[in-house]
């Protein structure tokens, strides 16, 4: 198991402790843990996403949600958080997503292009930021040019910079895929080296890998994948990202293997608003239960 790093450990500016403070120590559980709420499906995959439950397609359910199964903050794009952010008076914090693409073409050289700023999470009360990294895409050099844009204007303003460190391409498929534990270890070590404060990333399947250097041949159990995946964020506070509708006990298992190995939290989507709603709050109870056997001690 790893150590949760503390907010002090973190080379935080004071803005950026204090939205990370307000976010991990009075929002969710309190307790330096945390679960997030993403809704940025609907331009990464289109509607589709709402069919198994068309109540989802409506934001201000998914704000409602958020508040009633207490997440520690919910993230989505610029133009649903003009919309609609402050029908809830700030009551949740947001995470701004600064850039974000459709998977309409496919994704071999993806870039994911920025159509917000920093500027605009400050104006709409956001508490961190979030960027789309594509590690291992052919178009990495001018994605790291633009998270470079977006890591000087967070560190200007104060604000938590989150990385959702997505490896995609070719030469990632070839190597086992985007969740394979070579690639996602991977992207959280460049999120942590490029400055990330916070990295989201898949749950990492050493099974899946193929063609990969040598040390990756070790048989790897996916607690020991997790817990590797989070000592190569180092200091870069950790979150495990949901994926696809799966059932009750693998989300539980996932989330429990992660919080085990010094994650500090869950983002958890389609496997929450993609039930009905008491099903919903049902397992955000068991996630937060989970998450409540975690705390970072000391706070600070
Ligand atoms: O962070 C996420 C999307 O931005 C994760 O969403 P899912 O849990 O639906 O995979």
């Amino acid at each position: 198991m790893t150590t949760r790093p503390r907010l002090s450990q973190c080379g935080l500016s004071a803005g950026k402790r204090a939205r990370l403070h307000r976010i991990l120590h009075q929002h969710g559980l309190g307790n330096g843990t945390a679960l997030f709420l993403p809704y940025d499906q609907g331009l990464e995959h289109g509607p589709r996403d709402f069919f198994p439950d068309p109540a989802a397609a409506d934001p201000r359910y998914i704000i409602k949600l958020a508040l009633e199964g207490g997440f520690n903050g919910i993230a989505v794009q610029i133009g649903l958080a003009e919309k609609f952010y402050w029908d809830y008076a700030g009551e949740v914090p947001l995470i701004l997503k600064l850039n974000g693409k459709t998977d309409i073409p496919s994704d071999r050289d993806a870039l994911s292009p920025l159509h917000a700023s920093v500027e605009d999470a400050v104006r709409l009360g956001a508490d961190a930021v979030g960027y789309t990294l594509y590690v291992g895409s052919p178009a990495q050099v001018p994605d790291y040019g633009q998270l470079h844009e977006v890591r000087r204007d967070a560190q200007r303003f104060g604000m938590p910079l989150v990385v959702w460190a997505y490896p995609r391409g070719a030469a990632i498929e070839q190597k086992g895929g985007k969740d394979s534990f070579y690639a996602v270890h991977y992207a959280a070590r460049v999120a942590s080296e490029l400055g990330a404060d916070v990295v989201k990333v898949n749950f990492p399947h050493p099974e899946k890998q193929q063609d990969v250097p040598d040390p990756y041949h070790t048989a790897f159990t996916a607690q020991q994948a997790m817990d590797a995946v989070v000592r190569a964020a180092n200091r870069t506070l950790v979150l495990v990202s949901g994926g696809s509708r799966a059932g009750d006990e693998a989300m539980l298992e996932k989330a429990e293997e992660s919080m085990a190995a010094g994650a500090t939290g869950l983002i958890f989507g389609r496997n929450v608003w993609q039930r009905e709603h008491g099903a919903s709050l049902r397992l955000v109870e068991q996630l937060r239960q989970i998450l409540a056997k975690y705390p970072t001690t000391p706070k600070v």
